[in-house]
């Protein structure tokens, strides 16, 4: 007989009670990123065939030229949670400044910021490879029916009350945690309905995939170059196997399932690394906390980084856990 899946909806009314602050807020939160991803996974499913694809002719606050899905994926979760009365501010990769939702009403009960990274791994959208959307959730600091401000959106990662990512893969998965453990959904388009296809997902605490753009390895780090060295040797159950998709939503869920390690370093090249401290690096950290992984930015646990700027970027080292350790074994040498 079949196995019945548990539908996302079904999930988050079950588990309601769970979250210490629970007054249904969160849930209609986590509903209206649900009917979002579904909005841009029909707009990436058909990427090729409608005016969607190429750059936008803009370039965001970091100077990376915007692609056209970038764009449309950053409006459509815009308008999504501004629309449904749960959130009182939003921040985004795609926007410079935080964008306040209407918090200075004094009637505005809404206790929640969002950060998120609309379109993850768009230099692969042209080229029909996984991509993904990350979202990081916060209950706001400053008082309610006051403006929202940048304070609510600099809180450290281990202060996020949920987080997780949709991945727009060979299937479509909606992947999160509200603290109690990493659950994912599959999406099945037919019906349009999320269901519970991976429960308690867990980092196995070894791995035999390291994932890094070893384009640039000449500017790497002494520690992070012995680590990769480490990685190729013909020892035990070395070496292990090079799978860097370029879309970090991709490679991590990839290595949550079988075991491994993502690496964005800084470098001579990339000083302060690639990847975005606010709605990027703690999100995907605290997803893998909660499935017993490890991420640090160098030598600093991830979640425990006090933020400063909107956009700031740390490096990034993130996986199993006897891989991480090891890693850190290798950049403490040289400390
Ligand atoms: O092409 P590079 O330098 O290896 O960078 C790839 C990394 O950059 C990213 O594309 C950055 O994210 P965005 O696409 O959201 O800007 C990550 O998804 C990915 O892991
Ligand atoms: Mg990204
Ligand atoms: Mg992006």
């Amino acid at each position: 007989m079949q196995q019945k899946h548990k539908t996302l909806g079904e999930f988050i009314i079950e588990n309601q009670s769970e979250f210490q602050y629970s007054s249904g807020e969160l849930s209609k939160l986590i509903n209206a990123l649900r009917l979002a991803a579904k909005v841009v996974n029909h707009e990436v499913n058909k990427a090729g065939l409608v005016d969607v694809l190429g750059a936008a002719g803009d370039t965001n606050i970091q100077g990376e030229d915007q692609q056209k899905l970038d764009v449309l994926a950053n409006e459509k979760f815009i308008q999504t949670l501004s629309n449904r009365e749960i959130v009182c501010g939003i921040a985004s990769e795609e926007e410079d400044d935080f964008i306040s939702i209407n918090s200075n009403d004094k009637n505005h009960q809404n206790k929640y910021v969002v950060l998120i990274d609309p379109l993850d791994g768009s230099s692969n959208i042209d080229v029909n490879v996984s991509v993904g959307t990350i979202f990081s959730i916060y209950r706001r600091v400053t008082p309610i029916g006051t403006p929202v401000t940048l304070e609510d959106f600099l809180q450290p990662g281990r202060d996020q009350v949920a987080a997780g990512y949709i991945v727009y893969g060979t299937s479509t998965m909606l992947v999160y945690t509200t603290g109690h453990g990493v659950n994912g959904f599959t999406l099945n388009p037919a019906i349009g309905t999320f269901y519970l296809s991976h429960p308690n997902m867990e980092f196995p605490v070894d791995g035999k995939i390291y994932s890094v753009n070893e384009g640039n390895y000449i500017h790497f780090h002494q520690g992070v170059k012995d680590y990769i060295k480490y990685c190729q040797q013909e020892e035990g159950d070395r070496p292990y196997t090079s799978r860097y998709i370029g879309s970090l939503v991709s490679d991590f869920h990839r290595n949550m399932i079988k075991g491994g390690i993502y690496m964005y370093p800084k470098s001579s090249v990339t000083e302060q690394g690639k990847l975005r401290l606010l709605y990027e690096c703690n999100p995907i950290a605290f997803l893998a906390e909660q499935a017993n992984g490890l991420a640090i930015g160098g030598r600093t646990r991830v979640l425990d980084i006090q933020p400063t700027e909107l956009h700031q970027r740390i490096p990034f080292f993130c996986g199993s856990r006897n891989m991480v350790a090891k890693l850190q074994e290798f950049l403490e040498k040289y400390h």
